[in-house]
């Protein structure tokens, strides 16, 4: 790997817009493609999400849970994925929202950003639920295989804000202390929903991306996520899921589609 997450991610943004799209096997979307609640039919979900979006969308999040459910055959579907969806060429967000104490965390930091481990991404989303500065080794662990990270600050679902509100500055600056001396776009970034009024915190000084979800079926547009993120458009990457996942023709049509969108609004 030659270059950080985060430049990766810009050029990545700037060629193909901002956009990406989640891979959520859930079990309500296996039925609706008629796919059995199975490893066979998650494997089939998943690469068909792939093969419809990987040279589409600037970044790819699968969605760990949904591999997890099935214990380790889930997890074998998620470990050929990972690598298939680098070698299309997309950028791979696995969304684990892995929090725990800095030892602890090291093992994940191995597990997912050490490039050469079998389920190596390009960037991962973490929980900084147990003190910011329990993630200080996985920072480095991303730094040092140029990968990436996003941080939980404001999620999109609406009963988070109580709780997340008292901590937001303390994880805002943390990670804009993680960016600093990086040449162009950090590579730590924040997950803040698509969903929320206002941030209510500058992201300025951030220097790093934003991962938004909730474009879609949380009920987010493109232009509210223009309005949401106004000084920092050029580091948001807004992530839809279900609204393009419900067909399986229509997948590629539709990422287009809010792909466009996203362009439009961020660029505009
Ligand atoms: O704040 C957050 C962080 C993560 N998510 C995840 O993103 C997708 C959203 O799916 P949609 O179908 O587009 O609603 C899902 O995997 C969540 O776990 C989030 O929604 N909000």
């Amino acid at each position: 790997m030659s270059e950080p997450f985060g430049v990766r991610l810009r050029t990545q943004m700037e060629r193909r817009g901002p956009l990406c799209v989640g891979i959520d096997p859930s079990p309500a979307l296996l039925t609706a493609w008629g796919l059995d609640d199975s490893p066979a039919g998650l494997e089939r979900f998943s690469f068909t999400v792939a093969e419809a979006v990987a040279d589409v969308a600037a970044a790819v999040k699968p969605q760990s849970a949904f591999f997890e459910r099935w214990g380790s055959r889930g997890v074998a579907v998620l470990e050929r994925l990972i690598p298939a969806l680098r070698e299309a060429g997309a950028l791979v967000v696995l969304d684990a929202k892995r929090g725990d104490i800095a030892s602890t965390m090291a093992g994940y930091a191995e597990a997912y950003l050490e490039q050469g481990s079998p389920m190596a991404v390009d960037a991962m989303t973490v929980s900084p639920y147990l003190g910011f500065g329990s993630l200080a080794g996985t920072i480095a662990t991303a730094h040092a295989n140029d990968a990436g990270l996003f941080v939980l600050a404001r999620t999109s679902n609406p009963e988070a804000a109580l709780l997340q509100e008292t901590v937001a500055d303390q994880i805002f600056e943390g990670v804009a202390a993680a960016n600093e001396g990086a040449a162009g776009l950090g590579s730590v970034g924040v997950v803040v929903g698509a969903t929320l009024d206002k941030v209510g915190h500058p992201l300025d000084r951030l220097g790093g991306p934003v991962l938004s979800p909730g474009l879609g079926a949380q009920g987010a547009s493109a232009a509210a996520v223009a309005r949401l993120f106004s000084g920092v458009r050029h580091a948001v990457l807004p992530s839809v899921s279900r609204a393009v996942l419900g067909d399986p023709a229509r997948i590629r049509s539709l990422t287009e589609r809010y792909r466009d969108e996203c362009v439009r609004h961020l660029r505009g």
